[in-house]
């Protein structure tokens, strides 16, 4: 894809201390964040946790209660008209006419923009060729979320806000949408994105953002948010009631060391490899034989539930 390629270093996303209120909902509680060029930024967080909402606020939808919002060095509230040319948006839950054929809406989209990309081809690109003269009513679900997010980036945006971009589509189709959000980014432009699904944002994020109740509760890079989460544990079975404080003293503190039922034994802490060596060695010095050991280590996954007391995937 021949898209804009940025020439800063500027943010062409940032949010201070956002606050969007609907009543006695605050839906956004205090967001901070910032985005930059050919980057992709994933917003995870459970069901009203406040992702749309921020989304919506960033594309113009609706103005914040508190806070700054600035997209492309621009205010999405004031500076709507001067915006929407330069960003694409692809809203939760598709979004056509019903009765717009599939090629002709895309076309249209298209004819809206001063340097669209090439109709045809995007089509072809999401698999979309064969339904080019379907109403958009009678394509399927996953059918019409591709062409939402066809619409979406057709007018080759700079930043681009997808809400939830594969829901509800099949695993092939998923890929597809994840080369295209890929080759997005090789082209300088910068993409938002929500989703529930921890191995999309894993696979494609570069930044993480864990929403709940409308605050941020972590964020980082997917390789960061899965140390810091990934809490790691080994396992091994042998004599019940060995003595553990000498392997406790071995290794000061670091790590927790429990015998959790008769002759199993639990070590919470780093994994690393000196650390099964020091079990092992510290067994054979009392000439103990290990039955069974087990690595395990908790997913991001995990680490979403520990921050939030609830799943990620609903769906
Ligand atoms: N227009 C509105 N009027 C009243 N309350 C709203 C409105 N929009 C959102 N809310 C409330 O704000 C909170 C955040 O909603 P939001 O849709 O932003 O969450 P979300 O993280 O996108 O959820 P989901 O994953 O279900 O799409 C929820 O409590 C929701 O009910």
């Amino acid at each position: 894809m021949n898209a804009y390629r940025a020439h800063t270093d500027q943010p062409c996303l940032q949010l201070k201390g956002v606050v969007k209120r609907f009543g006695n909902t605050t839906a956004v509680g205090g967001v901070d964040l910032q985005l930059a060029p050919a980057r992709i930024l994933a917003l995870l967080g459970p069901n009203g946790a406040g992702k749309t909402t921020t989304i919506e606020m960033c594309e113009g939808f609706t103005a914040p209660d508190e806070g700054e919002i600035s997209v492309l060095g621009l205010n999405p509230s004031t500076d709507a008209d001067a915006l929407r040319p330069r960003i694409g948006v692809m809203l939760q839950g598709g979004g056509g006419y019903p009765g717009a054929r599939t090629g002709e809406m895309l076309r249209v989209v298209a004819a809206c923009a001063l340097d669209p990309l090439d109709p045809e081809w995007l089509l072809q690109t999401l698999g979309l060729a064969d339904a080019s003269r379907t109403p958009f009513k009678r394509l399927s679900g996953g059918q019409q979320q591709r062409l939402s997010l066809a619409c979406a980036l057709v007018g080759r945006p700079e930043l681009v806000f997808l809400d939830e971009p594969t829901a509800g589509l099949d695993p092939q189709a998923r890929h597809v949408v994840w080369e295209l959000i890929d080759s997005l980014r090789r082209d300088g432009v910068a993409v938002v994105l929500t989703t529930h699904l921890m191995d999309e944002a894993e696979a494609l994020a570069d930044e993480v953002v864990i929403l709940d109740h409308g605050r941020i509760v972590a964020a980082g890079s997917p390789g960061e948010l899965v140390r810091r989460g990934a809490e790691q544990q080994v396992r091994f079975t042998a004599l019940p009631g060995l003595d553990l404080s000498t392997l406790q003293a071995t290794l000061a503190g670091t790590h927790r060391v429990d015998e959790t039922s008769p002759g199993s034994y639990l070590i919470e802490g780093h994994l690393s490899p000196q650390l099964l060596t020091t079990i092992s060695t510290w067994c054979a010095g009392m000439n103990v034989l290990m039955t069974e050991l087990q690595v395990e280590q908790r997913s991001l996954e995990d680490y979403f539930l520990d921050l939030t007391g609830r799943e990620m995937s609903y769906r």
